[in-house]
């Protein structure tokens, strides 16, 4: 049996935070803003991954009312979703993810954000795939007032 699912996620950018995306701190001028750290690409996948658990989404599980999650990093939020999915018996078919923005350049950080997705997911790097675009200057991304991300994943029961 397989399950699909989808996430997207958006953060305002803004100066005096940090810019973690897919778990890494990429030095920009400006970082996302958010409850916890923010990490627009880690939410995407965690919501991917309870949408096609039908376990609702990051939301539910971690409240931004929460002080809890107050700066929290994400990281370990997907590692808590991913304990749910290994708990129902589902392991990574694979994954594909887009982050959205016009800044920073995200190329040279995405072989590591493709390292700590397949690190904590407990799968190879080939079932996991970071790509960035840009909106040619359109749109809020455009502008540079926020950043998003989606993700599509595909997940397999496992057979004993
Ligand atoms: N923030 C971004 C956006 C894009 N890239 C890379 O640049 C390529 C060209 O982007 P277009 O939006 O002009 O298609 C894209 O394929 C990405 O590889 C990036 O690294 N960081
Ligand atoms: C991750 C949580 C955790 O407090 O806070 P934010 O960092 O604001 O992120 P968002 O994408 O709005 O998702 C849900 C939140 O509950």
């Amino acid at each position: 049996m397989i399950r699909i699912g989808q996430g997207f996620d958006v953060h305002q950018l803004v100066e005096g935070r940090k810019c973690i995306i897919g778990g890494v701190d990429i030095p920009y001028e400006k970082g996302l803003l958010g409850h916890s750290d923010a990490d627009v690409l880690l939410h995407t996948v965690s919501d991917a991954i309870l949408g096609a658990l039908g376990q609702g989404d990051i939301g539910k599980h971690f409240p931004d009312t929460d002080p809890a999650y107050k700066d929290a990093d994400s990281v370990k939020l997907l590692e808590h979703v991913w304990d749910i999915a290994k708990k129902m018996e589902y392991r990574l078919g694979n994954i594909d993810c887009t982050i959205i923005a016009q800044k920073p350049k995200m190329a040279p950080y995405i072989p590591q954000m493709v390292e700590v997705i397949a690190r904590v997911l407990e799968a190879d790097v080939s079932r996991v795939n970071v790509k960035a675009t840009t909106t040619e200057k359109l749109g809020f991304t455009g502008r540079g007032e926020g950043i998003a991300a989606q993700a599509v994943v595909c997940l397999q029961k496992v057979v004993l």
